[in-house]
């Protein structure tokens, strides 16, 4: 199985569960590794064979900005959406972190596999 990944990609948004956080934009950050056979796109050497991770990129950034969740739960769950509807995206391992959330700890947040690995 090939991946198409982006790593460490930052997104303002409000998250949150308490009121302050309603009140101000936090930064997340994406890590996305997405299942893809990439021989297609080697063989022809075009865009239209891959999945063009700058689109993928574009389109979550603009769904995370407007987007207002209490949960990185539901917003881990959200992004799967859109790979697997929009992308045709068969597997999605994705982290969200959500940094200094909590005293102590680098980052929190989920980590999610949806879909099925293909072989
Ligand atoms: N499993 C989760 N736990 C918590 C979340 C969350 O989104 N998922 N969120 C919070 C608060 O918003 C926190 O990030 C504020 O510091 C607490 N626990």
């Amino acid at each position: 199985m090939d991946i198409v990944y982006i790593r460490d990609f930052k997104v303002e948004t409000v998250i949150g569960m308490f009121q302050w956080e309603r009140r101000i934009r936090q930064t997340l950050s994406l890590d996305l590794e997405m299942a893809w056979d990439i021989r297609p796109a080697a063989a022809s050497d075009s865009i239209e064979h891959a999945l063009d991770y700058r689109a993928v990129a574009m389109r979550l950034k603009s769904h995370v900005e407007s987007a207002e969740f209490q949960l990185v739960e539901r917003l881990a769950e959200s992004v799967w959406d859109i790979l697997r509807d929009e992308f045709h995206v068969p597997w999605l391992r994705l982290r969200v972190s959500k940094p200094g959330a909590v005293r102590g700890a680098q980052d929190v947040g989920v980590l999610i596999e949806r879909g099925r690995r293909p072989d």
